[in-house]
């Protein structure tokens, strides 16, 4: 009997801090496709953007806060053992070699980083290796800026999920994932203001930043 292979999927961030715009979306996205397990993976040196306010063990505690009564997540701290720059082109290269070449292997991103992936290093060979699992959010358009990335995003499209399960990689799904209009930004300028944040990340996070005294 021909082995059944089960869909895997990574969920890459620079998580500063964690927060419901990136657990709501994914517990959704899990229910509509069908995902046991959804790995996250905290960067360490983000290659776009500047370092983080909150330390790498700072905002890998907050994580596992954040999981801890979230059975569907686990933890992956291969880019956080790095000091180079997290590229996820050679991540998820180094991720298929472990699983195989026929292991179906998705990478979840949002909405603003699908516009932003033709500016990612080596971004044409991230579909060699894996899917790519879009989550909705607020405020940015589903169409590239340049037509030729829309031919690409297209060329790559699938409508069925069914496509994830049973190829191993090099589909683009944009999943109907709800809304949520939060972002690590708007947390670290509420919490610098002295703004209240509880609607918008668990206790267990607020009161680990708190104790902390990050993002004052
Ligand atoms: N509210 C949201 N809805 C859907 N996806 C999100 C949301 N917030 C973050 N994501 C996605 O989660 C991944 C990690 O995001 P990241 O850690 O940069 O959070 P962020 O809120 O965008 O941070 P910042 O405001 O610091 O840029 C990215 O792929 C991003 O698109
Ligand atoms: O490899 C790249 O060039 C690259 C450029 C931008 C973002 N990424 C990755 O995309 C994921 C989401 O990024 P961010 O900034 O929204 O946290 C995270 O895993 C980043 O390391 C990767």
């Amino acid at each position: 009997m021909a082995e059944v292979k089960t869909l895997q999927a990574l969920f890459g961030g620079t998580f500063d801090p964690v927060h419901y715009g990136h657990l709501k979306p994914v517990e959704a996205l899990a229910n509509l496709i069908g995902l046991a397990k959804v790995i996250i993976m905290p960067n360490n040196v983000p290659p776009h953007r500047p370092q983080p306010e909150a330390s790498s063990a700072q905002r890998k505690a907050m994580l596992e806060l954040a999981i801890a009564d979230r059975p569907l997540f686990t933890l992956d701290e291969r880019e956080l053992r790095r000091d180079a720059p997290s590229y996820t082109a050679s991540t998820l290269k180094a991720w298929r070699e472990e699983q195989g070449p026929d292991a179906p292997l998705a990478f979840i991103i949002g909405q603003d980083s699908l516009l932003t992936f033709p500016d990612w290093h080596d971004y044409e060979t991230i579909l060699d290796n894996t899917h790519l699992i879009v989550c909705r959010r607020p405020g940015y358009p589903l169409k590239m800026a340049q037509a030729r990335h829309q031919r690409w995003l297209e060329r790559h499209l699938t409508h069925t999920p069914e496509a994830l399960h049973h190829l191993p990689a090099g589909k683009i799904y944009l999943a109907e994932t709800p809304w949520f209009a939060i972002s690590a930004s708007l947390i670290r300028e509420r919490l610098e203001n002295g703004e209240p944040c509880d609607d918008l990340l668990p206790d267990a996070v607020l009161d680990y930043i708190n104790q902390q005294g990050l993002y004052r």
